[in-house]
């Protein structure tokens, strides 16, 4: 996929990965609209975005992904500025294992919100034409991390609603490619506050530092080049692509 023209949301935009993910795009030729609940993040980036690419190539809209009206509105708007959608990232999440039911409205049930709402706009059935949903998922969503179980399982939950979403697509003709990508440890605000986010469980804390020390610390930027991979190449559909420094590799799966 050519990324000239094309029309990409991304939730969760205004800082971090989001944030880079937005970046590759507008560095590629890219239209972004950037959903997020931080208004005065959103609004900064906006600013810097605005004086680089211009201000008709970014929108920013404010939308919590716990909210379906919102999801909807926002998409709508996009359509409505740009004239379309080609691309989704669900890349809004958190951790927090004290307010677990949280996590799971806006990890999972707002990775499905945010993909069921953008068939409206672009499944070829409805009349869109096609494009590619990438969802954000983790190294966890693979490989169980002991000290955030709830975390764990939205994310091992992205990547089966991914998997399970491409096949739907191909099977039903919505033209759409959905992938999973799945980074270790990321250095984001995300990660700078999981001390007081473990809940229970946070007397598993220092194991999980030992994890970050054995695994190692990816930028930004090395999840954004993998989230441009999965987006251009569109051999790519029903993939999780597994993100550790030195090291990516498309994640397989036991076939029954
Ligand atoms: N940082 C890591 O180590 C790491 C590794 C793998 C995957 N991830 C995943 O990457 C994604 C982005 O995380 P990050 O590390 O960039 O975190 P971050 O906290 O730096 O950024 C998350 C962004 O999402 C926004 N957001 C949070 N809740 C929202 C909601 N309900 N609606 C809309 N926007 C919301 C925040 O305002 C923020 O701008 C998350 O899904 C996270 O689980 C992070
Ligand atoms: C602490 C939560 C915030 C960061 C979450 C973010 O999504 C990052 C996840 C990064 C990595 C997860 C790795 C999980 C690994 C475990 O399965 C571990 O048991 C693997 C053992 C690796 C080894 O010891 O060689």
């Amino acid at each position: 996929m050519d990324l000239n023209g094309k029309i990409a949301v991304v939730t969760g935009a205004a800082m971090g990965i989001g944030k880079a993910i937005t970046e590759i795009l507008l560095q590629n030729g890219a239209k972004v609209a950037l959903l997020d609940v931080n208004e005065t993040a959103a609004e900064s980036l906006m600013e810097a975005l605005n004086k680089q690419y211009g201000q008709e190539r970014t929108l920013f809209l404010k939308c919590n992904v716990e909210s379906e009206e919102q999801i909807k509105a926002a998409f709508q708007k996009t359509t409505e500025t740009f004239g379309g959608m080609d691309i989704l990232c669900n890349n809004a999440g958190i951790m927090n294992e004290s307010a677990w039911e949280q996590a799971v409205s806006i990890n999972l049930m707002g990775v499905i919100r945010g993909t069921y709402q953008a068939l409206e706009h672009m499944s070829k059935l409805n009349g869109g034409r096609g494009g590619v949903i990438i969802n954000t998922a983790s190294m966890a969503g693979i490989s169980p991390l002991l000290s955030c179980p709830v975390y764990t399982a939205t994310k091992n939950g992205v990547v089966g609603f991914t998997r399970a979403m491409a096949a739907a697509s191909t099977a039903s003709g919505y033209g759409i490619r959905v992938n999973a990508l799945c980074p270790s440890f990321v250095q984001t605000e995300l990660l700078s506050t999981i001390t007081s986010k473990m809940g229970r469980f946070s007397h598993l804390v220092d194991k999980t530092e030992q994890l970050v020390e054995k695994l190692g610390m990816l930028s930004v930027s090395e999840v954004a080049e993998c989230f441009l991979e999965l987006v251009t190449d569109e051999t790519k559909n029903g993939e999780a692509l597994l993100v550790i420094p030195k090291v990516k590799k498309y994640a397989t799966f036991p076939s029954v």
